[in-house]
């Protein structure tokens, strides 16, 4: 069956419907990555977004159990250039085109995603519709320019969780204020000896200060910072009282939280393979990305530093707080996909938290 992404500047792309037979709305997005598709299939930050895949043969080793960020899918949709019909690896129990059946997830493949990666590139991430079938194109091309898409203050908590739970990992107590956190970055705290309490996105100063914690992280999530204003003033409680270490949007909206300012990139970083300075060392880093919006370096208060930078477009990658125990980067130390170079990112927490600890006599 025929199907169709019809962008909001009347852009039409052509491809063949697999998934979900079925339409959706959201902005398009692309990610350069060259494996990881399920993890990036799962990560609750593509909330709202149609994921476009730039490496031309996704779904080669299947999916399974184990590849998750999430319980689920959580792409509006999904556009390939071939989708692998018979994968071939030890751990695969299935295949991305029934994956996203079973998920509700409509998606094109045999779609030229080079050249629409160049438009977006050149006009900037934008609203599209992904349909399938019989179409009627200039209707959909009316409603991908008028149709307001999933609103963004619906988005973090369409992924956050409902109540507070505990995962037991050892002797320092961790709260994962959770904006719909990707599973590698709990998986990491455990692994550090950290028995982890994941809070919800409206949870208040004080619901996280009860938990008596010895370090707060802020997770990823979907959407536009600024939309999670509730986030930014419980963060601003929390500077201070425990140390604080943001991921991605925990990084945007800590900055938020010292009265800096955000902006959205034109068509945003995502992929396995970003250039990031550590202004202290000189070192680079290839890092994992996925994020539209991005710090401005600018508006950052005296006592924030700007600890990394990008190399591809020199915006703002990490940074700290010159007297309290606070760090924060826009990429992803957990990977889940991408390089693990950053992982070291997860210890400097944990030296952190422990040299809090000690302060305290805890
Ligand atoms: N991965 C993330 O946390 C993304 C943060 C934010 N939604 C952005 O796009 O910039």
């Amino acid at each position: 069956m025929q199907g169709f992404l019809v962008l909001e500047d009347g852009t039409v792309f052509t491809g063949e419907a697999f998934g979900h037979p079925g339409s959706c709305h959201g902005e398009v997005v692309f990610n350069t990555s060259m494996t990881g598709y399920q993890e990036i299939l799962t990560d609750p930050s593509y909330c709202g977004q149609i994921v476009v895949l730039t490496y031309p043969l996704i779904g080669n080793y299947g999916v399974n159990a184990e590849d998750l960020e999430s319980p689920r899918p959580q792409v509006a949709g999904f556009i390939v250039h071939e989708a692998c019909s018979r994968p071939s690896n030890w751990r695969a129990t299935g295949d991305i085109d029934r994956y996203l059946k079973e998920n509700h997830i409509p998606a094109l493949q045999g779609v030229d995603t080079r050249a629409l990666t160049r438009h977006l590139r050149r006009h900037g991430t934008m609203r599209g519709i992904l349909a399938v079938g019989d179409v009627d194109l200039d209707e959909l091309k009316s409603r991908a320019a008028t149709e307001p898409p999933l609103s963004g203050p619906r988005l973090v908590p369409a992924v956050t969780n409902k109540e507070p739970f505990t995962l037991a990992g050892g002797d320092r107590r961790i709260v994962l204020y959770n904006f719909g956190v990707k599973e590698n970055i709990i998986r990491w705290l455990r692994r550090l000896d950290c028995t982890v309490t994941v809070m919800p996105a409206g949870s208040r100063a004080a619901d996280i200060l009860a938990a008596r914690p010895h370090g707060v992280v802020v997770s990823n999530g979907p959407g536009d910072p600024k939309d999670v204003p509730y986030g930014v003033a419980t963060i601003r409680e929390l500077l201070g009282k425990v140390p604080l270490m943001g991921i991605c949007l925990g990084h945007q909206l800590l900055a938020l939280a010292l009265r800096a300012d955000t902006y959205k990139l034109p068509f945003g970083h995502r992929g396995g393979n970003h250039p990031v300075k550590d202004l202290n060392t000189g070192r680079v880093y290839i890092t994992s990305q996925n994020h539209g919006y991005a710090v401005r370096a600018e508006s950052l208060p005296e006592d924030a530093a700007v600890t990394h930078i990008n190399l591809n477009d020199g915006t703002v990658e990490g940074l700290r707080h010159r007297q309290l125990p606070v760090f924060s980067v826009q990429y992803h130390p957990e990977s889940s996909p991408g390089p693990t170079d950053s992982e070291y990112l997860f210890y400097e927490f944990i030296e952190m938290v422990d040299a809090a600890r000690e302060r305290e006599g805890d």
